[in-house]
């Protein structure tokens, strides 16, 4: 038995950044890691998603290149490029991830570990072996993975999720998505633009139900310009078939014949065969780990970070839960609470979001003004011949704090940074109307976005 002072279960973003900071600050630390170094954003999400969305609108672009002036012959998606690209962007980031690990003097073990008592995992070592270790202090950061969905046939289509669709090596002629949240309405855009027939399906009555109407009415309507075929509010049945012809029977009798389906239903905690028990660390029914707004979980000096804990599900959420840990650890007192979270859907436009939605605000009853800003008054947006988005803020009338903004449009996830920043100064909405704001940006719409009431 190796006894250290912090053992970090799963290397996602909140425990291996936990990890590498205490072994640099001279602590004994061992992180185990059952396979990808990084955790799951670098490996599987995030990072190569984004990679293949850069590809994506890069040939969006040179398809309307001529509007802009400039002649391009053809531009067709190449997956063996495609693939190389993503697969260099993960592999330089997964390189320097081992480096960082190495560097920092922590023990990084290969390995898929299990509980066998409180604060104690046995680890079957990826290159053979077990070890036994100890933890004064235990973090688990185990992460999520894609949940598919019981229903009748589905298991038997093999139908692709976020990880294998990132595999394949061709490009499908018609892809059905199940599904039509963040992780589905990127891949269905995405596909869309590579070429493929796309059908996305959704159990809500519309998509994006957490958003105001207007927004996800405006986004449905560009997703459906980009050739998105989609249906809302539906009950997918049964699935027959297999690879190449996949029939997808829905509740009111449709049927829908595509050559590959995703499962893009949300994610599952990695808790099922953790020996949690056998620790003192209760789940929820879900089988998320239970925390309170410390990150504490039932079992003593036992902490969980990042979406295993039921945080929301974003890397820089697994991030701050690091910060709160750090502080815990060290005998502070932060807490989940009150954090402002923003978050980034990026699709083309992309939509990024901070604070509160009208719907909230107003069923909170709270007195708020609505601005919106039409992305095509926006004197860069005419420049770069991107005028597709809608612009909408939510603000106090009292106090003029700016509540939450829905920003659709290019280039909104950097343009959101302004916004959070003034919420997190407290500033009223006149700062952002009244600053001077370099000409012309994206961000200069923030002046007109904050004059443009709509009572
Ligand atoms: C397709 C997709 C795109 C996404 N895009 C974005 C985005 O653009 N921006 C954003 O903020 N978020 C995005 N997310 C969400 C983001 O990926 C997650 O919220 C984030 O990775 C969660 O990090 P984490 O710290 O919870 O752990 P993870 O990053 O999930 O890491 C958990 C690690 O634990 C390891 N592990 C599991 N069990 C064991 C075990 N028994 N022993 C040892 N190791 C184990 C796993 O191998 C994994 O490496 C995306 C998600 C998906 C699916
Ligand atoms: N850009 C980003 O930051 C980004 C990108 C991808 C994923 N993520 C994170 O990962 C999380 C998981 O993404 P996700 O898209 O898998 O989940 P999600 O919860 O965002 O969306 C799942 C969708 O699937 C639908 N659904 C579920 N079961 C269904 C069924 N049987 N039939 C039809 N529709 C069904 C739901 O109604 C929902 O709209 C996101 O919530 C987000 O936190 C973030």
């Amino acid at each position: 038995m190796d006894d250290v002072d912090l053992l970090v279960v799963g290397g996602g973003k909140g425990g291996k950044t936990l990890a590498m900071d205490a072994a640099r600050g001279g602590r004994r630390v061992a992180m185990v890691e059952r396979g990808m170094i990084g955790g799951t954003c670098i490996n599987v999400a995030c990072i190569p998603t984004k990679s293949l969305v850069t590809s994506a609108r890069l040939l969006q672009r040179i398809r309307r290149a001529d509007e802009v002036g400039v002649r391009v012959d053809k531009a067709q998606a190449d997956l063996p490029l495609l693939r190389a690209h993503k697969e260099g962007v993960v592999g330089g980031m997964v390189d320097l991830n081992h480096r960082q690990f190495i560097d920092s003097g922590m023990d990084f073990i290969l390995g898929t570990a299990r509980f066998t008592a409180e604060r104690t995992v046995e680890v079957n070592l990826a290159d053979g072996g077990r070890r036994v270790l100890r933890g004064a202090d235990v973090v688990i950061d185990t992460g999520t993975v894609p949940r598919v969905p019981v229903v009748p046939g589905l298991a038997e289509v093999s139908p692709l999720t976020s990880e294998t669709i990132m595999e394949l090596a061709r490009i499908p002629d018609h892809l059905v998505v199940i599904g039509g949240g963040y992780v589905g309405l990127e891949f269905a855009q995405m596909f869309a633009s590579f070429g493929s027939d796309v059908t996305v399906l959704d159990q809500n009555a519309r998509l994006l139900p957490g958003e105001d109407p207007d927004v996800s009415e405006v986004l449905t309507g560009f997703l459906r310009e980009d050739g998105v075929v989609i249906h809302t509010g539906v009950q997918v049945e049964r699935f027959s078939g297999g690879p190449g012809a996949v029939t997808v029977r829905l509740a009111d009798g449709r049927e829908i014949v595509g050559s590959d389906v995703l499962v893009a239903a949300g994610r599952e905690p990695v808790t099922r065969d953790l020996g949690l028990a056998a620790a003192g660390v209760e789940v929820d029914d879900l089988g998320f780990v239970k925390v309170d707004d410390r990150l504490a979980t039932s079992a003593p000096h036992t902490w969980a970070v990042g979406d295993v804990a039921g945080s929301p599900q974003f890397t820089h959420v697994s991030l701050d839960d690091y910060r709160i840990l750090k502080a815990n650890l060290a005998g502070g007192d932060r807490r989940t609470t009150g954090r402002l979270v923003p978050w980034n859907l990026f699709t083309d436009p992309e939509l990024a979001r901070v604070g509160l939605t009208e719907t909230r605000a107003r069923a909170a009853g709270m007195d708020v003004r609505v601005a919106k800003l039409p992305v095509a008054a926006i004197p860069r947006a005419r420049t770069m011949r991107d005028t597709r988005g809608l612009w909408k803020a939510i603000v106090d009338r009292r106090s003029e704090r700016i509540l939450g903004v829905a920003l659709l449009g290019p280039e909104s996830s950097e343009v959101l940074t302004v916004v959070q920043t003034a919420m997190l100064a407290g500033l009223p909405y006149t700062a952002l109307r009244d600053a001077i704001i370099a000409h012309p940006t994206m961000a200069e719409g923030l002046n007109a976005l904050f004059a443009s009431w709509t009572d």
